[in-house]
């Protein structure tokens, strides 16, 4: 029974579809916990790469006086109230004049939970281009230019390695088609596919405090956490329960990302997909052995889930999540 459940859970998960978080089982040290809030103590920013037919990428000129008449790719800072995809398509239409619909994330940043970014590849669905005519505080014009020959000069160069993220997409797909789903959730948090493969099995980490569960670590805010980033929620969960010195750990990128930011709800929870092996080369097989009582090794027997889980490692299909 638990390990129907688990299968389903992981399956939902694998197809970055999402699941709600009930609570989470490694928090960061000190004071509960308390609900994140957008502009309090969490910053998102929505980023969108457009590329036409003619390999043409949608630029917009900048306004602000810290950066007015640089060039930059559609971006901006959520407001609160807004999904993701809504904060997107406000800021492509209040910078670029058009419409549009998402087609998949990219990529996500983050400078620690405080700081995370969402860029999308996107295509337009309506509007107008902004033309210089209508240049507001929002920016000076939108055009299409050619993905090898940028307008100058640009706000930072980091549009460079997002334009060719999303050239390499289109030309072929690194993988699934990932949308933010809409679930209530109150902290910045990862839900970890965590394997241990060998050269037979693969296993997943689980949460057995409760139901049987794909284990939930918050991120902190302390300077430690957020100098490290959110990998550091990663590890310290995992410290809870193995004996790292002889692990390599490593985040691959994210399966899926949820997120409501209505009703107060600003948090988000990361489905991430984590490898852990062991350090020195030799067989091993069997997993590194479990402390304590609240995780175990879930070995997946399921050919189709193990299939895909083995797919998603060998070819790192997963959405990179980076600092
Ligand atoms: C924000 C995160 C996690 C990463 C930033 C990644 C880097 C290095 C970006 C290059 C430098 C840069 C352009 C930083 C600005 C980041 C930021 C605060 C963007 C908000 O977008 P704006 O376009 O400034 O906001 P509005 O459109 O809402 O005014
Ligand atoms: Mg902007």
């Amino acid at each position: 029974m638990a390990s129907e459940g688990l299968a389903g859970a992981l399956a939902t998960v694998l197809g970055g579809k999402g699941l709600l978080v009930q609570s989470c089982d490694s928090e960061p040290p000190g004071k509960p916990l308390s609900p994140v809030r957008l502009r309090k103590n969490v910053c998102y920013v929505v980023l969108a790469v457009f590329l036409n037919e003619q390999d043409e990428v949608l630029m917009i000129q900048e306004a602000k006086r810290e950066c007015r008449g640089t060039w930059y790719l559609p971006a901006g800072r959520m407001e609160a109230g807004e999904t993701i995809v809504e904060a997107m398509q406000r800021e492509v239409k209040e910078e670029a004049g058009l419409l549009c619909e998402p087609v998949t994330l990219l990529s996500v940043e983050e400078r620690g939970a405080s700081w995370i970014r969402f860029v999308f590849l996107a295509r337009p669905t309506g509007g107008v281009l902004k033309t210089s005519k209508d240049a507001d505080a929002e920016s000076l014009q939108a055009g299409w230019y050619p993905r090898v020959s940028l307008p100058a000069p640009l706000r930072a160069y980091d549009v460079l390695h997002l334009v060719e993220l999303g050239a390499k997409f289109c030309q072929q797909a690194m993988h699934p088609l990932i949308l933010p789903q809409e679930l209530p959730c109150s902290v910045v948090c990862q839900r970890l596919v965590a394997t241990f493969t060998t050269v037979q099995s693969v296993w997943v980490l689980v949460g057995s405090v409760g139901t049987p569960h794909l284990p939930i670590t918050a991120c902190g805010f302390t300077p430690m956490e957020q100098r490290g980033g959110i990998k550091v929620a990663t590890l310290r969960l995992l410290q809870e329960c193995l004996t790292m010195h002889n692990l390599a750990v490593e985040t691959k990128g994210l399966l899926g990302l949820q997120h409501l930011g209505r009703d107060h709800m600003d948090g988000i929870c990361l489905n991430v997909l984590v490898t852990v092996a062991f350090r020195n080369p030799g067989i091993q097989d069997e997993p590194p052995k479990i402390r304590g009582e609240n995780y175990f090794w879930w070995k997946v027997l399921e050919e189709d889930l193990q299939k895909q889980l083995l797919h998603r490692l060998q070819e790192s299909s997963v959405v990179p999540l980076s600092r």
